[in-house]
């Protein structure tokens, strides 16, 4: 009988002599059959959800994230002589080296345990000797890989950073993102952890993977030299069926890694929005309900990375017990090969039946095959970070997949559509929608909309096609129920909002300048509040000096700012340290900088003192400023020609104001 099934059936034996080792048994298999049980039902529901998002591509590991991967890798190394490719030409090697010299190390052991069975001091002291000088270039190699894995997750976090700032930056793409497309709800998250994330999985997996399957050849081949070819492949055969098995129980990582992120970013944005929004909350004592609304938020995301842990405990103990015990039964049984497999005489013989020779050996071949069993093992557990990176690919590819669509003209977005077998339900629908299917031409000076209707992303109309025209010093006053579309109306002016159908006439966009109600301040200095969106050099080109901004400031009541804070260099928060009216005149200033053809101004003095208005009004006038403003305020129609009157109800009318002669 063949030395192995006699070992097998010794086992048996050893397993059926005892009641309670057989009991021992039936318990530890009834287990195995009933979690194979519970994954197999499980799985059949979320395969059915998972094939459901399969065809969206939700994070699996499949054609879709190969697809998506493969993308992503030409941006983060766009060519052959790109610096991560010498990165990676130094991991491999660093990795080879790495592997040749855990061989030498697994030979030396044997040599220390012969020295110690012989007795020989001189041998012993040589081979210590020898561990401590392979220590030196180990330990660099092994510090070596960390930095290049850390260097490498650099490097590709810079290039995507780049790759999208470059999109997501360029004109208006970073507001259509948020308002027209509903396909990513934080980008803010994906363009910091998640790229980050995405970044350091990817590096970590090329050593993850690569590391094994070259050790995996190197040390099967040495192996294959000592005990035959059948011991290497008798491991290798164990791993591909456990590999094989944990695939099969193994759950969607990568959807759930997603899902995990996106819950996250839910969540930031909660505490983002009462950070933003603290002062409103604060006086609308509304912190119960943010506090629900947060406490709800991070639940979700707790509840979530709960499941996670606890499907990743039961793939622990499958791990363990294929991965870890399974592999040392499997790893003595070809060690034991020299001396008790089919070619035993002849080893035997080589040795001269030295036991000494034999342990030697035996340490050698032990450690090698550690090693081996170490690597097969990685390769095998490598595939949840191979889920996991699925996640992350995901994440970063929709964005990417949104930006380009964005850019070339076409948005998502959900919608309620009516069901006409059930009155009353709706059903939700998301599909792409064309922007600009009208016209823009642009023109020296002139605002011409030629039956163009006012549509909200949402494809709500909110005016029927207007057609008017507008010529610099034709000051103009849009007035109208509140959501009429008065805003939306510079929404589309302003190019934020595509054109459905019509022409739009309108001059370049240097010659428009919009304020809105509440004015963005940035973070920066006393003067880059007015000169915004300018840097100071580009101020100093257009020959304006601080003592000009003065003037500007004066203009606008505001000039005691200057010293009260310390100067035009001074940075401060001014959303916090400027007061309502004040942040309104300081955007009146930055008109008067800028000084357009066009000013748009959006309810943008509401909160200013009806004398100091009129002055402002005033005096846009005298700079050349046309106006074009959104108000409910009759006392700002003496200042204007024209009206744009809207009805609420699609209906629209644009005539000019009579004003009475006082
Ligand atoms: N990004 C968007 N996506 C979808 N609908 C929007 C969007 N922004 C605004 N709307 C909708 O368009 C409609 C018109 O909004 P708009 O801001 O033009 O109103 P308005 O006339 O300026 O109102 P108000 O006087 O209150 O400022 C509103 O019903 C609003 O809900």
């Amino acid at each position: 009988m063949p030395p192995v099934l006699s070992k097998i059936l010794d086992v048996k034996q050893f397993m059926l002599k005892s009641t309670k080792r057989k009991v021992i048994s039936g318990a530890v298999i009834a287990v195995i059959l009933y979690l194979l049980k519970i994954r197999l039902t499980k799985s059949k529901t979320e395969n059915m959800k998972v094939k459901r998002d399969e065809k969206k591509g939700k994070g699996n590991v499949d054609r879709m994230f190969l697809k998506r991967i493969l993308k992503l890798l030409k941006i983060v190394i766009p060519r052959l002589n790109s610096p991560e490719i010498l990165d990676l030409v130094l991991l491999t090697a660093s990795l080879v080296a790495r592997t040749f010299l855990s061989i030498y190390v697994a030979n030396v052991n044997g040599q220390i345990v012969r020295a110690i069975i012989e007795q020989n001091l001189n041998m012993f002291l040589q081979r210590i000797l020898k561990l401590g000088v392979v220590a030196i270039p180990a330990s660099f190699v092994n510090s070596f890989l960390d930095y290049l894995n850390k260097s490498l997750a650099i490097r590709f976090r810079k290039r995507l950073t780049q790759h999208f700032h470059d999109i997501y930056l360029n004109d208006m793409i970073f507001y259509q993102l948020s308002n027209l497309d509903s396909r990513v709800a934080n980008p803010d998250q994906r363009l910091t952890a998640d790229i980050e994330k995405w970044a350091n999985s990817l590096s970590q997996i090329y050593s993850n993977f690569s590391k094994p399957v070259l050790d995996i050849i190197l040390f099967s081949r040495k192996l294959a030299e000592l005990v035959g070819y059948q011991g290497p492949m008798y491991v290798i055969l164990y791993y591909l069926i456990s590999g094989f098995l944990l695939r099969f129980l193994s759950p969607p990582f990568g959807k759930l890694t997603a899902i995990e992120q996106r819950l996250e970013g839910d969540y930031r944005a909660c505490h983002s929005d009462l950070v933003y929004h603290s002062e409103e909350i604060a006086f609308y004592r509304g912190h119960a309900w943010e506090k629900t609304r947060i406490t709800n938020s991070f639940n979700n995301l707790i509840g979530h990375t709960g499941q996670i842990i606890l499907k990743r405990l039961y793939m622990g103990v499958f791990d363990s017990m294929l991965v870890k015990y399974g592999a040392v039964m499997v790893g003595y049984a070809v060690v034991g090969l020299p001396v008790f497999g089919s070619r035993r005489v002849e080893y035997l013989k080589s040795v001269n039946n030295d036991p000494s020779a034999i342990t030697r050996d035996y340490v050698r071949n032990s450690s090698l095959l550690i090693n081996l069993a170490k690597a097969i093992g990685r390769l095998v557990v490598s595939y949840k970070e191979i889920q996991q990176l699925a996640g992350y690919t995901t994440l970063v590819a929709e964005l990417d997949e949104v930006l380009k669509d964005l850019i070339n003209g076409k948005y998502m977005r959900t919608m309620l559509q009516s069901n006409e077998n059930q009155p009353g339900y709706f059903a939700q629908k998301q599909s792409l929608v064309s922007m600009n299917r009208g016209q823009i031409v642009e023109t020296e000076n002139t605002i011409k909309f030629e039956e163009v209707p006012i549509i909200s992303p949402n494809n709500d109309i909110l005016a029927q096609k207007m057609t008017f025209e507008i010529q610099p010093n034709m000051n103009c006053i849009v007035t109208g129920p509140n959501g009429c579309g008065k805003s939306s109306l510079f929404r589309i002016l302003g190019g934020l909002w595509p054109i459905s159908s019509g022409k739009l006439y309108r001059p370049h966009i240097d010659k428009l300048f919009y304020i809105p109600q509440r004015p963005y301040l940035p973070a920066g200095t006393l003067r880059d509040q007015i000169i915004y969106p300018h840097t100071k050099l580009q101020m100093l080109r257009k020959k304006v000096s601080d003592d000009d901004l003065t003037e500007l400031l004066r203009l606008v009541h505001l000039d005691y700012l200057v010293v009260r804070e310390g100067g035009y260099d001074k940075c401060n928060d001014w959303n916090d340290v400027l007061s309502g009216g004040e942040k309104q005149r300081i955007a009146m200033a930055r008109l008067f900088y800028h000084k357009p053809v066009f000013a748009i101004l959006d309810e943008c003095t509401s909160a200013v003192s009806m004398d100091v208005e009129a002055t402002l009004y005033q005096t846009a006038k005298m700079l050349g400023i046309t106006l074009f403003t959104v108000s409910h305020r009759p006392s700002l129609f003496k200042h204007h020609d024209y009206m744009i009157q809207f009805d609420g109800e699609q209906g629209w009318n644009f005539k000019k104001i009579e004003h009475s002669s006082e």
